[in-house]
Formats: structure tokens, C-alpha cells, sequence
């Protein structure tokens, strides 16, 4: 093993104490700079051990539990679960054994704890890679899961439940007019609704097109508000809710002069960070959307909200949020709502989306629009896109993604979409 491997692995044990110890959401930890010192193909491989340990975290556990009398420490606890997750993978065993063993072994809080590392995972590494396929899927907790059974029934939550476990393909968004070969070359393919998508996680800044901005990461579900939007050259639009930007991006591309705001000036920076690497432009804003005047041809806002729909390559959300957090998001998405409709001049247009997998979050905002937004009426052809399936639009009028969809080539994010016109 390489020193770099070790430093993954215990980076990767340090991420996973953030998630689980300290409820934080990955993407906080890593905003705030905890994989820095480590070189690009290091920070990816901690990223990904962490990302898919938590992904399999019950069957681990389940794995564990059979050479376990009590549950250790939660960092020898993580570190056994890291080992595992890799094992089943069918990593070498005397690696993976001998760098969990040096990591507890130089921790001086718990070095005492690494005979017990040696044993479990010596033991785990005869049977975890035969023993991984057999598990059960793992169920998604019950505040998110009952309403969802509610909402579509057993069998289709069993189906995303499938596909949060499988994980989630790199997807691309191609700047118009940009050349995909070298993309395709590396095994990148055409999805149905335009975006590309590549099966191999990896280093995504060392793949061809990267540097000259040719193209941003973007899962396919999360590309199709703007292209329902259907922004036009040289028109007004306000995006809300805008950082990181791949929608900004995507209305920039498409020519129109676009004002991107959002509340936080951190996830701006990643958002100036991705206009200058694809050579675009938009006016950016530093302020609360609801604190925002004017009159557009065209808002789009891409709502606060649970993230439910993003489980695949967000496995940790649920050992962080829960059931509390949806009724401050439902009733702050009512009020952008019903701001960003005084936002489109008459005529106009508002596309309101969410990565929820939540009616609450969704399918109910539509509802509560319809009845309460002066003049808004659901425009349904307008989402009928190239990959659509007809029984994705809900009788309101609303797009309906879910990560079971496109069950053969890889599913998608879950995403609720709708677009309003406003009467002239
Ligand atoms: C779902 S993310 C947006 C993703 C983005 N549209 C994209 O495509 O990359 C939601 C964003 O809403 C921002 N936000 C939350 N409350 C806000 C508010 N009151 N006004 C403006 N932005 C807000 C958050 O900072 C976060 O960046």
C-alpha cells in the first residue's frame, strides 16, 4: 500500500466521524476544507471510500455484528466498516487488514484497540465479497420512507431503494457547441434528454475537457428545469437559489442575460469558480432572494429542500437530517414561491423546482400554487423534453423524477419540476 492509499483511508475514517459523530453533511466538511492538503487522486479516493461506506453502512454493520460481543468506539467502529465496504469490493485483504490496523494502532486514544481490528477484518475479509450481494437493500429511515409508500406504494420504494444503493453515474452538461469525443472515448455515453453520462467515478478534474470549461457535472434530473424553462437568447432571467450554478450555467449557455442570486457568498464562490473555467457569464448577487424586486422574462427557483432526491451519491443525509427539517423547508419554499411570482413581468414564466422526493416538497407546492397564484397556470407541454416519459407528468401538471426511472441505464436524481405561465 502507498503512503497516499493510507492517507485516503484515513481521511476517509476522518470524514466518516464528521457524518456519524458530528451530524455533519459531507459536503459541509469538505466545503470547509478537509481533504485540502491531500493531492487531487487522494482527495477522490477519500471522498469515495467515505461516500460508499456510508452507502453500505447496514450491510457492514450487519457483516460486523457477527464477530463483534459490543460495539466499539465509533472511530474503530468506522474504521471496521471502511475495512469491510472495501473487502466486499474485493480489495486485497493484507492491505486493507494492515492499513486499518497502522490507522487504530497509531491512534492514541484507541492504539490498544488495534488486535481487535486485526481480528474482525481477517475474519470479515474470508466472507464480506461472497457474503455482500446476499444482504438485504438497505431501507431508507422511516420519516422519509412512509410517506413515500404512502405516495407511490411498497414496490416502487423498494425500487428506489435499489437504486440508492447502486450509486450514481458521473453525468455531464456539454457547453453548446463543445466537441464530446475525447468524453466519449473514455466511455462516456448520450443519455435521452441530452446529457452525458460516465460509469467510472474517478478524478473528475483529470478528465479530458475539464480545464477549458467544456462542460460541468450535473445529474441529468437536475439539468431539466432549465430545459424546461426553455431559456431564449437575450432574455431576462433571474435565478434564485442559484450556487453552486450548473443551472446558471445552463441559462447562460443557452445566451440569456442571466442574474444569478443566492443567500450564501461561500457556495457563490464555487459559483464564479465555474462561470470563469467555462467562460461564461451572469450577474451575481450576494443577497436573500426574498429581498429581490424587478420584473424578468423568466425565474427560475431552485427551492431550499430536504435533498431526498440525491440519496444515491448523498448516502450521508439521513444519518444527519430527519423529520424536523421539512416543515421549516415546506414553508420557506411557500414564501420563495409565492416572491418569485412577483418577480415575472406578465407573460413570463417561473419553473420552481426541488431534489425532493417528498409530495410535501413538491407535488403539494404545485397544488398550493395553482390555487393561490394570481394568473399562474401549469404548462404541461413545456414538459415534454427528449427522455420524458409521459407518465412522469402529474394530472396538476408537474414533472415527477425519481431515482428508480431509467432503471437500465443507471437512474437519475429525484426531482420535482413545474413550470408557470403568468397571463399577460
Ligand atoms: C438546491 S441549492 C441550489 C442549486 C443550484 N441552483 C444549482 O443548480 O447548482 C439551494 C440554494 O439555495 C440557497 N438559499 C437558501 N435560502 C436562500 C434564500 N432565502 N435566498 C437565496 N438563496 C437561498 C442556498 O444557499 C443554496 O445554494
Amino acid at each position: 500500500m502507498t503512503e497516499g492509499g493510507k492517507s485516503a483511508r484515513r481521511a476517509a475514517l476522518d470524514l466518516l466521524g464528521q457524518v456519524l459523530g458530528e451530524r455533519r453533511l459531507l459536503g459541509d466538511v469538505l466545503g470547509s476544507g478537509a481533504l485540502d492538503a491531500l493531492p487531487p487522486p487522494e482527495r477522490a479516493r477519500a471522498q469515495r471510500l467515505a461516500v460508499e461506506t456510508l452507502r453500505g453502512l447496514d450491510r457492514a454493520d450487519h457483516l460486523l455484528a457477527a464477530h463483534l460481543r459490543r460495539p466499539p468506539p465509533l472511530r474503530v467502529r468506522n474504521a471496521l466498516r471502511l475495512g469491510t465496504v472495501e473487502l466486499a469490493g474485493g480489495a486485497a485483504a493484507h492491505g486493507v487488514v494492515n492499513a486499518y490496523v497502522g490507522i487504530i494502532g497509531t491512534d492514541r486514544a484507541h492504539a490498544r484497540l488495534k488486535g481487535l481490528v486485526n481480528a474482525v477484518l481477517r475474519r470479515v475479509a474470508g466472507t464480506a465479497s461472497a457474503a455482500w450481494a446476499g444482504l438485504p437493500v438497505p431501507r431508507m429511515a422511516g420519516w422519509l420512507r412512509d410517506p413515500l409508500v404512502a405516495a407511490w406504494g411498497a414496490p416502487a420504494v423498494a425500487a428506489m431503494e435499489r437504486a440508492h444503493l447502486a450509486g450514481a453515474p458521473l453525468d455531464i452538461t456539454l457547453k453548446p457547441g463543445a466537441a464530446s469525443d475525447d468524453l466519449m472515448a473514455q466511455g462516456a455515453h448520450l443519455l435521452p434528454n441530452g446529457s452525458l453520462r460516465i460509469g467510472t467515478a474517478g478524478q473528475v478534474s483529470a478528465l479530458p475537457g475539464y480545464e477549458s470549461g467544456a462542460w460541468w457535472v450535473q445529474d441529468a434530473a437536475a439539468s431539466m428545469p432549465v430545459r424546461v424553462l426553455d431559456p431564449r437568447a437575450g432574455e431576462s432571467v433571474l435565478d434564485l437559489c442559484a450556487a453552486p450554478g450548473g443551472k446558471t450555467l445552463q441559462l447562460a449557455a443557452a445566451g440569456a442575460e442571466v442574474t444569478a442570486v443566492d443567500i450564501s457568498e461561500a457556495r457563490l464562490g464555487r459559483l464564479r469558480a465555474n462561470l470563469a473555467r467555462t467562460g461564461l457569464r451572469a450577474d451575481i448577487r450576494a443577497n436573500d432572494a426574498l429581498a429581490e424586486s424587478g420584473a424578468y422574462d423568466a425565474v427560475l427557483l431552485d427551492a431550499p429542500c430536504s435533498a431526498t432526491g440525491t440519496l444515491r451519491r448523498h448516502p450521508d443525509l439521513p444519518h444527519v437530517r430527519d423529520a424536523d427539517a421539512i416543515a421549516p423547508l415546506v414553508a420557506l419554499q411557500e414564501r420563495l414561491i409565492d416572491h418569485a411570482w412577483t418577480l415575472v413581468r406578465p407573460g413570463g414564466r417561473l419553473v420552481f423546482c426541488t431534489c425532493s422526493l417528498l409530495s410535501a416538497e413538491g407535488e403539494a407546492q404545485l397544488e398550493r400554487a395553482l390555487a393561490t397564484l394570481p394568473g399562474a397556470a401549469a404548462d404541461r407541454a413545456a414538459l415534454m423534453r427528449p427522455g420524458v416519459e409521459p407518465g412522469w407528468i402529474t394530472p396538476p401538471g408537474g414533472l415527477r423524477l425519481r431515482p428508480d426511472y431509467w432503471p437500465d441505464i443507471g437512474g437519475m436524481d429525484g426531482f420535482f419540476i413545474a413550470r408557470l405561465n403568468r397571463a399577460t
